[in-house]
């Protein structure tokens, strides 16, 4: 699942696992994760983090990689969001793990996912959701995130979903792409 920052791809990807049981993965998660562990990796990735920047590569990938492997058993499918943030990320996850068959494209106007993000901040208790920093974020989604989405696109699999709707009615799109997916 891609979009924005504040597109909505937390909320989406928590009623996808509800309905269809695949495991979450959030690249975002994992590296908080690692943050609140208060480890010497931690330390550096939340600096990165709250420059609003992207993480070195391979941290994110090796993350990403043992978290299936950790689920493979049990898992049904994988839902990963927030991953590839940028071209060369999708290329290495092809090359050490495999190609997706569907990217659900969460798509909302800067306007919308900037007020969605203020609101978050007011409880969220992420470092990342101020006003100087979501603008980075923003930024850096629109010079390197985008391009993700044509890279897919090149293969066919992507599927854009408005998500200036309401939260069911997004997810209603979203089910009828998983659901096209059978
Ligand atoms: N369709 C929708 N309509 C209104 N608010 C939404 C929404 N989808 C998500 N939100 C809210 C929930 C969060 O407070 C905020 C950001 O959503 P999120 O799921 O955390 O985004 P992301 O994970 O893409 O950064 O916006
Ligand atoms: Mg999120």
């Amino acid at each position: 699942m891609a979009g924005g920052p504040g597109s909505g791809k937390g909320t989406q990807c928590e009623k996808v696992v509800a309905k269809y049981g695949y495991t979450h993965l959030s690249s975002g998660d994992l590296l908080r994760a690692e943050v609140a562990s208060g480890s010497e990796r931690g330390k550096q990735l939340q600096a990165i983090m709250q420059k609003g920047e992207l993480v070195p590569l391979d941290t994110v990938l090796d993350m990403i990689k043992d978290a299936m492997i950790a689920k493979a058993d049990v898992s049904k499918g994988y839902l990963i969001d927030g991953y590839p943030r940028e071209v060369k990320q999708g290329e290495e996850f092809e090359k050490k793990i495999g190609a997706p068959s569907l990217l659900l494209y969460i798509d909302a106007k800067s306007e919308t996912m900037v007020s969605r993000l203020m609101k978050r901040g007011e409880t969220s208790g992420r470092a990342d959701d101020n006003e100087e920093t979501i603008k980075k974020r923003l930024d850096l989604y629109y010079k390197a995130t985008e391009p993700v989405i044509a890279f897919y696109e090149g293969r066919g699999i992507v599927r854009k979903i408005n998500s200036e709707l309401a939260v069911d009615d997004v997810f209603a799109e979203v089910s009828k792409a998983i659901d096209a997916l059978k």
